[in-house]
């Protein structure tokens, strides 16, 4: 007998929805059964994973239960702002599950990064995920609605990494954005719990999608050798066949019990 639909009261908006991670997450999520909020910077790829959903791909939103896609740049205030305000206005609800995905990588090395290459990844990687965060709450609270905040930072934000190398050539910019991640919503939790609000970060490691697709082959010939005790998941293939490689939760702070998540099921645990 199928599992009861875990998330069948939940309405989940996940930001970055367009993208490799977003949509598998997105996919999973629906699958559980809830209702979807799909954003993303492409409007026309967060209306494609709502069709990946089974609802009808619409901007301007769909009845309630139904799934529905949302344009917007996180890391611009204004836009985060009325993103929370049209999830509610087309759901009657604010989200109860809010996953930030959205993310983007500049990589270069740091005697030629440029500032401009610096200020984006930190607007969109973690002020995107602060301005989502403060919006998302800020509709909780004055809702009186509890809910949960999962944050994707990256293996390459965690401070301490298992094997030996810490950080990740190339990537001052996107590895202190995602250690920033970490903070923001470790800080996050403590401040949102008495509000009935979750908050967790999820580090995936390396996982196949359209922003690994830029690194140098030489170097991810590298990252294969590398040891590593990320837990592995069987999970969701998406239509691109984009599939998790692996996963890990760094900072995990359910209400419940701290450090009892076991990373396969801290994504859905944590919603
Ligand atoms: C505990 C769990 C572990 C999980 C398994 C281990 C995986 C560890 C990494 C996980 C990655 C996940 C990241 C995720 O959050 C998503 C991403 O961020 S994907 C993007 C990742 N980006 C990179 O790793 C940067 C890759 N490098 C580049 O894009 C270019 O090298 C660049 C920085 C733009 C510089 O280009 P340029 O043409 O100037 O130089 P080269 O490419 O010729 O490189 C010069 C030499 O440096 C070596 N190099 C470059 N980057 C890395 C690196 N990241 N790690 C190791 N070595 C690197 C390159 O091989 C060259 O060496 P050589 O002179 O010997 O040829
Ligand atoms: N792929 C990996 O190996 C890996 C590992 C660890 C963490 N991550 C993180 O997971 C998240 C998703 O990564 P992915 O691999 O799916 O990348 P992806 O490039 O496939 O998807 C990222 C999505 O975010 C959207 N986006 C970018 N800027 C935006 C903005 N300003 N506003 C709204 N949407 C925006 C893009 O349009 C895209 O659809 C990112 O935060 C990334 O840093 C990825």
């Amino acid at each position: 007998m199928a599992s009861p639909l875990r998330l069948r009261s939940a309405l989940a908006l996940v930001t970055g929805a367009g993208g490799g991670i977003g949509r598998a997450i997105s996919v999973r999520l629906a699958a559980e059964g809830a209702a979807g909020a799909a954003c993303d910077l492409d409007g026309a790829a967060a209306r494609e994973t709502v069709q990946l959903l089974g609802g009808p791909g619409t901007e301007e939103g769909a009845p309630r239960g139904a799934h529905a896609a949302f344009q917007a740049d996180v890391s611009e205030a204004g836009a985060a702002r009325r993103l929370l305000e049209q999830v509610q206005a087309c759901f009657s609800r604010p989200p109860s599950v809010v996953v930030s995905c959205a993310g983007i990588t500049r990589d270069e090395f740091l005697l030629h990064m440029s500032e401009d290459n610096w200020d984006k990844v930190i607007a969109v990687n973690l002020k995107g995920i602060f301005l989502v965060t403060q919006a998302a709450a800020q509709a909780l609270v004055s809702s009186g609605c509890p809910g949960s905040i999962i944050n994707i930072s990256s293996i390459i934000g965690k401070v301490r990494l298992s094997w030996e190398e810490v950080g990740n050539m190339g990537q001052t910019n996107y590895a202190a954005s995602k250690a920033g991640v970490i903070g923001l919503t470790q800080s996050a939790a403590r401040e949102l719990g008495r509000h009935g609000i979750r908050c967790n970060s999820v580090l995936p490691g390396f996982i196949r999608t359209p922003m690994t697709q830029k690194v140098p082959q030489k170097v991810l010939d590298k990252m294969w050798q590398m040891s590593s005790h990320s837990w592995h998941l069987k999970t969701v293939d998406t239509s691109q066949g984009y599939q998790w490689k692996s996963l890990e939760v760094f900072s995990c702070n359910c209400l419940k019990d701290p450090g009892l998540c076991s990373p396969p099921t801290a994504l859905l645990a944590s919603c």
